[in-house]
């Protein structure tokens, strides 16, 4: 019985999944996070903290939590996992340098307890900066293929014109349907 009420609370669409955005400062989190709620690029400033945001797609309710991305930020990620359902990667497509980092932060990331059935989705972002990165480049630099206790994706994008976006949560909703 439990179970088809909560099919039933699914179909009317009131159920919220919880998604944390994290990745270094600067990736473009706040960018995606805005263009998602309301289809516009809005001029940002480093997070201190994080943005919460509804963020309803296809009948399907988000409850996306945007965290700010500075070094001394970081450690705080953790305690924003608890429920989280996918965690949304985001990278700085142009950041060579800094992509060592950011595996750092993903495996830490990955190894928590909370994390433990969350789905990872990758964002590589800024793609319309010439130069940057390909998806597959990331994707074998941040060995992906190593992780096999997450279902993960990799979604290249750009923030400034919204394209790859919706594919990346298109996925997210594909892995939804499956639980
Ligand atoms: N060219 C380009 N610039 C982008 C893109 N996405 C975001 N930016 C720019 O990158 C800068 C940082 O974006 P934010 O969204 O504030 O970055 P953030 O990840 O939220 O950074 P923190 O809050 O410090 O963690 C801004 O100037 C954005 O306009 C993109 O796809 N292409
Ligand atoms: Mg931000």
């Amino acid at each position: 019985m439990g179970l088809l009420l909560s099919k039933l609370w699914s179909l009317f669409g009131n159920e919220e999944h919880k998604i944390v955005i994290v990745g270094l400062d600067n990736a473009g989190k706040t960018t995606i996070l805005y263009q998602f709620l309301m289809n516009e690029v809005v001029t940002t400033s480093p997070t201190i903290g994080s943005n919460v945001e509804e963020v309803v797609w296809k009948n399907i309710h988000f409850i996306m939590w945007d965290l700010g991305g500075q070094q001394s930020l970081r450690a705080a990620w953790a305690t924003y996992y608890t429920n989280t359902e996918f965690v949304i990667l985001v990278i700085d497509s142009t950041d060579r340098e800094r992509l060592s980092v950011t595996r750092e932060e993903l495996y830490r990331m990955l190894g928590h307890e909370d994390l433990s059935k969350a789905g990872v989705l990758v964002y590589a972002n800024k793609q319309d900066v010439k130069g940057a990165m390909s998806a597959a480049e990331i994707s074998r630099q941040l060995d992906l293929t190593s992780i096999k206790k997450h279902q993960w994706h990799i979604q290249a994008c750009c923030a400034l014109s919204g394209e790859g976006l919706y594919q990346g949560l298109e996925w997210i909703c594909s892995r939804l349907k499956r639980k």
